[in-house]
């Protein structure tokens, strides 16, 4: 992959990476098609991370419709597609990990211990495999995005992170491989993450801009979830508690549906 990448560049070819974990939909696509407009060229990669899972996490049920996902990134113009198997990203003796910046410590690293260490490592050796000149990432993972950044500019990673917007279905729930697990039912209570990030939204627009009283109005629409893990507005860069929203702030929300966890944010 290397000398794959490294050959095109030198040829005055530009690379875009779009990192996945498969299960393909519209959100990864739109990655696919940013990274195909400003690269020469667009790699993928689709790679079921296990150092990003905890134990008890849906690790083995993860959906891996290979087929299909080849077929969709086919149709896009896909110019390469990265497939490691767990043999090839963790041999043997392997033991080196990445120490996740401090963005990382609140939220998704203080509900899932250890995630972040998975990302940033898998990310970094997937930068270190192809060495992109872009890396194309959703802002529905909204803090990993941040972390990343943060590893990038730390360890002096010469590929460029590209933010994506969030893609969502007609009533607003954000596209994740994980929607495939909820039922009818479950897939009705989902929409209240998006409808509490709207209900903070419109609060704030109106002039709200105490934060109390947004993570207050956002936990109200989110009583119907199994369970909620966070539901906040914070600081837009650092991910730090605020009081007032007045620097560029964003709301975001972790709940359980059911056994799906899932994730949602939008800027304030
Ligand atoms: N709805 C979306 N809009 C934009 N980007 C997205 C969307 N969903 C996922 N992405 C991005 O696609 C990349 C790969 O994410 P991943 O394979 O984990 O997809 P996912 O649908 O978020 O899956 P999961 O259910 O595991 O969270 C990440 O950069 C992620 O932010
Ligand atoms: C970036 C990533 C592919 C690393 O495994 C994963 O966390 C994801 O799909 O967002
Ligand atoms: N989209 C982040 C990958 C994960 O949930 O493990």
């Amino acid at each position: 992959m290397r000398d794959w990448c490294r050959a095109r560049q030198s040829e005055g070819q530009t690379v875009g990476i779009v990192p996945t974990m498969g299960a393909l939909h519209e959100g990864h696509l739109s990655l696919v098609r940013r990274g195909k407009s400003i690269c020469d060229l667009c790699v993928a990669t689709i790679f079921v991370n296990p150092t990003q899972f905890a134990p008890g996490e849906d690790l083995s049920r993860y959906p891996r419709p290979l087929d299909r996902d080849l077929e969709m990134l086919r149709g896009e113009g896909i110019d390469a597609v990265f497939l490691p198997t767990d043999e090839i990203m963790y041999p043997e003796g392997f033991g080196t990990y990445v120490t996740v910046p401090p963005v990382g410590m609140s939220l998704e690293g203080a509900s899932r211990p250890e995630h972040f260490r998975g990302v940033t490592t898998v990310v970094n050796k997937f930068f270190q495999i192809i060495p992109a000149d872009s890396a194309f990432f959703g802002q529905k993972d909204y803090q990993q995005l941040r972390v990343v950044e943060h590893m990038v500019r730390d360890l002096n990673i010469a590929t460029e992170i590209v933010p994506c917007d969030i893609v969502r279905e007609h009533d607003g729930l954000a596209m994740s491989s994980r929607n495939r697990y909820l039922s009818d039912d479950e897939r009705k209570i989902a929409l209240s993450l998006s409808r509490s990030l709207a209900t903070a939204a419109e609060m704030c627009d109106s002039g709200e801009t105490r934060v109390a009283m947004l993570e207050q109005a956002m936990r109200s629409e989110l009583t119907a979830c199994t369970k909620l893990d966070y539901a906040v507005v914070v600081d837009a860069d650092t991910l730090e508690p605020i009081e007032v929203v007045d620097c560029r702030a964003v709301a975001l929300v972790a709940a359980h549906v059911g056994t799906t966890r899932l994730i949602d944010n939008r800027i304030l």
